[in-house]
């Protein structure tokens, strides 16, 4: 059957958000001695997915490495904001977020959505074209949410293995 160009809009889209809340994130741990990196928590989100893959009719190991993407690309993100509010303090947050209540729910919430849409795009992921059209996509979200180089560099990067064979 043939796909919409914009095909690959919705999880590119959702990407973009879980880029867009790693500011939340960053700002949640800036200024305190809770490290970027939490290995337990990936963990459990990579577990929970895994789990949850063959039910969608995915394969756990390639959405595990779509989520390990996802989870880089976050800290691509918390990283760069960190150098950046190091470098220019008057820029750095002055309200502190709550990671537990406030975020990290929320980003469950887009890891559910994230893995509906990659079970609703098997087929066009599958295909030659995946490639361009994921482009055009990431252009797209690129433009809808105001993303400039930090990131647009992360969006890329969360969507790295989205292309089945990438
Ligand atoms: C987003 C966070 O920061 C990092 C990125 C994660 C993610 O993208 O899901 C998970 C754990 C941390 O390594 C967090 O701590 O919740």
């Amino acid at each position: 059957a043939p796909s919409a160009p914009s095909a690959l809009h919705p999880l590119a889209e959702l990407s973009g958000q879980r880029v867009q809340l790693a500011n939340k994130v960053a700002a949640a741990k800036f200024g305190t001695t809770q490290p970027i990196d939490d290995p337990v928590r990936e963990q459990q989100i990579l577990d929970g997915v895994a789990a949850k893959a063959p039910g969608l009719g995915l394969d756990p190991a390639a959405a595990v490495e779509f989520f390990r993407d996802q989870i880089e690309a976050n800290k691509v993100v918390q990283r760069g904001l960190y150098d950046y509010w190091t470098a220019n303090p008057e820029q750095a947050p002055t309200h502190r977020p709550d990671l537990p209540t406030e975020i990290r729910p929320v980003i469950d919430r887009i890891n559910e959505g994230l893995l509906t849409e990659l079970a609703a795009t098997s087929a066009v992921r599958a295909r030659p074209s995946c490639g361009v059209r994921l482009v055009l996509a990431i252009r797209a979200v690129d433009r809808e949410l105001n993303f400039y180089e930090l990131h647009r560099r992360a969006l890329r990067r969360s969507l790295d293995s989205a292309c089945e064979g990438h």
